[in-house]
């Protein structure tokens, strides 16, 4: 059992327990993770995607072995996370967005040599699979430079190739993109992509819907601790089916106002973002009722910018699910 799929995860939970306070102690317990099933298919790019403290990281370290499960089972390539950890360990690489983990007085080209030292990969392999995982993640002829002159994307892509190093058959991303300014985002999502195309399982974490639209066979929306939904980037669409979008600019709307419009008729959701001096204010409701009139109404003596009405994208299927959470 179990030869089929790269990763199967039964039933996760973890509990963190904690004490606070000095003079009277109190314990603390957060269900950080409440009871995650998945399984991804060999050579498959699954997204775990939730808004903070959702328990992405959780469960990647309790696949990864970095943390066992309060409960539950998981196996990755067959082999249990917490009897066959050594298996395991050989198996996967574990990469997690930040600047941690190189050494910066280091060439690139150093850096994968000592890390391949030690990971163990056999001395007559090295540079091969050192040249082969530059091109991968386009750094060739920038290698010989120390790292401390590394843009965050090169970085994080050298971190790509770190994890790759031994050629593990899942590959775990830790918000891979986060801090990572849009041009070299969209560098890293190539190098994500061509990673799949090698046949490595990848298991990507998120916050943007749009990365994990554009990267992945199966998304997974985690919030609260619970797997909400998951499904294919097309099948999770359908969870704001029936419903129309209006989006309103506005300069300084009260809570009171945004509370206001959460209760109209036919509203189903509501969020608010802020640009700056503006806020884009977007509201889900019913495809068949208009409610762009009684948000006109309500909004009324705010100053207001650009109106639009449209149909609902992944952005607001996402939205959807994680409020019902
Ligand atoms: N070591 C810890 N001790 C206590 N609580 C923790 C610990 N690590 C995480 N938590 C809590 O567990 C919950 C889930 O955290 P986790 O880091 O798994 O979420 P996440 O989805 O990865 O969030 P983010 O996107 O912010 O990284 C949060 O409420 C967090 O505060």
């Amino acid at each position: 059992m179990g030869n089929d799929y790269a990763i199967e995860a039964d039933g996760l939970r973890r509990t963190y327990r904690g004490r606070t306070g000095w003079l009277r102690p109190r314990r603390t317990e957060v269900e950080a993770v409440r009871g995650v099933s998945f399984t991804v298919g060999r050579g498959e790019l699954f997204g775990l995607l939730g808004p903070n403290g959702a328990g992405k990281t959780t469960t990647i370290k309790m696949l990864n072995t970095l943390l066992l499960p309060t409960s539950g089972s998981a196996r990755v390539c067959g082999q249990d996370v917490v009897k066959q950890t050594r298996e395991v360990r050989r198996r996967i690489g574990y990469v997690f967005g930040g600047d941690r983990g190189l050494y910066d007085r280091l060439s690139g080209l150093d850096n994968l040599r000592y890390f391949a030292e030690l990971y163990g990969v056999a001395p007559r392999e090295q540079k091969r699979r050192i040249a082969e995982l530059l091109e991968l993640v386009g750094l060739t002829g920038r290698e010989r430079e120390r790292v401390e002159g590394y843009s965050r994307g090169m970085r994080q892509r050298l971190h790509i190739a770190r994890g790759l190093l031994h050629s593990p058959e899942v590959l775990f991303l830790d918000e891979p993109s986060i801090g990572v300014d849009p041009v070299a985002a969209r560098e890293l999502r190539r190098t994500v992509s061509d990673l799949a195309a090698t046949g490595t399982t990848v298991l990507l974490t998120t916050h943007y819907m749009a990365e994990a639209d554009e990267l992945c066979d199966r998304i997974a929306v985690i919030a609260d601790g619970q797997i909400q939904a998951l499904g294919t980037p097309a099948e999770l669409r359908h969870h704001a089916d029936g419903r129309r979008i209006v989006e309103v600019e506005a300069y300084g709307v009260p809570d009171t106002a945004v509370s206001a419009l959460r209760g109209l008729p036919g509203v189903r959701e509501t969020a608010i973002e802020e640009r700056g001096a503006l806020q884009l204010l977007t509201v889900q409701s019913d495809a068949h009722i208009d409610v762009q009139g009684d948000i006109l109404r309500e909004l009324a003596g705010i100053r207001l910018g650009r109106v639009n009405s449209r149909e609902p994208t992944l952005e607001d299927a996402y939205v959807a699910i994680v409020n019902a959470a």
